[in-house]
């Protein structure tokens, strides 16, 4: 993202934002409540529009950006999907789509990937479960699930922590530490680093929609502690 702005209810949310994310960062995006931080990762992907400045997906638009399979996005909160219960295993599956297609419908890959990101959050027994109806922390569990499930490129998480527990939060460390080795880009808002601290290569501190400081953590740090 280049300059990027956005505006909300007349207010500057994000004030002139430039951000890169090269392939292998796993880079932090900090600040305090308000700051911008939610705005700016959902701006990248182009799910909010920019008032000013532009942003790039592998090099083009989010608009005219077809590989969305090669990015896993993990919002906040779970989104209510039209009033129909979906099931645990359902939303996860629905990680799988942008590798569908009408002339390829759901294999055993998919099967097997799905069975991987139930079992790498520990919702293997909730599958059956009704996602809406499960705790705030087991639902971001969820939307966890659904992104390792796309085997993406690119994961974009939206403080995936909050409202977890501390075993859930190091096992998503441990989890991100595994995408990490095999090269994978992670950009994760999150208020605290906790137990993802040792994987974290760059952060990024937002305050009023301005970066105020970026920082550069050592590679060998990232990949030993
Ligand atoms: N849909 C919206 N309409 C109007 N204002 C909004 C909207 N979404 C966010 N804002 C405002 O934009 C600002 C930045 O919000 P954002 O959610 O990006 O912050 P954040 O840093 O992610 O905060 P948090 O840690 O609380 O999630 C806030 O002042 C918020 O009130």
């Amino acid at each position: 993202m280049t300059g990027g702005q956005v505006r909300r209810d007349g207010r500057e949310v994000l004030a002139g934002v430039t951000l890169r994310v090269e392939a292998g960062d796993v880079v932090a995006v900090l600040g305090p409540n308000g700051a911008g931080k939610s705005t700016l990762v959902k701006a990248m992907l182009g799910l909010i529009p920019l008032a000013g400045g532009r942003t790039e997906i592998y090099g083009a638009q989010p608009s005219a950006f077809r590989d969305w399979k090669r990015i896993g996005y993990v919002p906040q909160r779970l989104p209510m999907g039209g009033g129909v219960p979906s099931t645990v295993r359902e939303v996860v599956s629905s990680g799988r789509v942008a590798r569908q297609s009408r002339w390829r419908p759901t294999s055993a890959a998919d099967r097997a990937a799905v069975d991987r990101a139930l079992e790498a959050v520990g919702l293997a027994d909730l599958a059956r479960e009704s996602a809406h109806l499960l705790s705030g922390g087991q639902q971001q569990r969820v939307l966890i699930a659904r992104a390792l499930a796309g085997e993406p490129d690119v994961f974009v998480m939206d403080e995936p922590t909050a409202g977890v527990d501390a075993g859930s939060q190091s096992a998503l460390a441990a989890t991100l530490r595994e995408l990490a080795g095999t090269g994978r880009t992670v950009v994760l808002v999150a208020h605290g680093l906790g137990p993802m601290a040792p994987l974290i290569t760059r952060t990024v501190e937002l305050e009023h929609g301005r970066v105020v400081r970026e920082t550069a953590l050592g590679e060998a740090m990232g990949k030993t502690a």
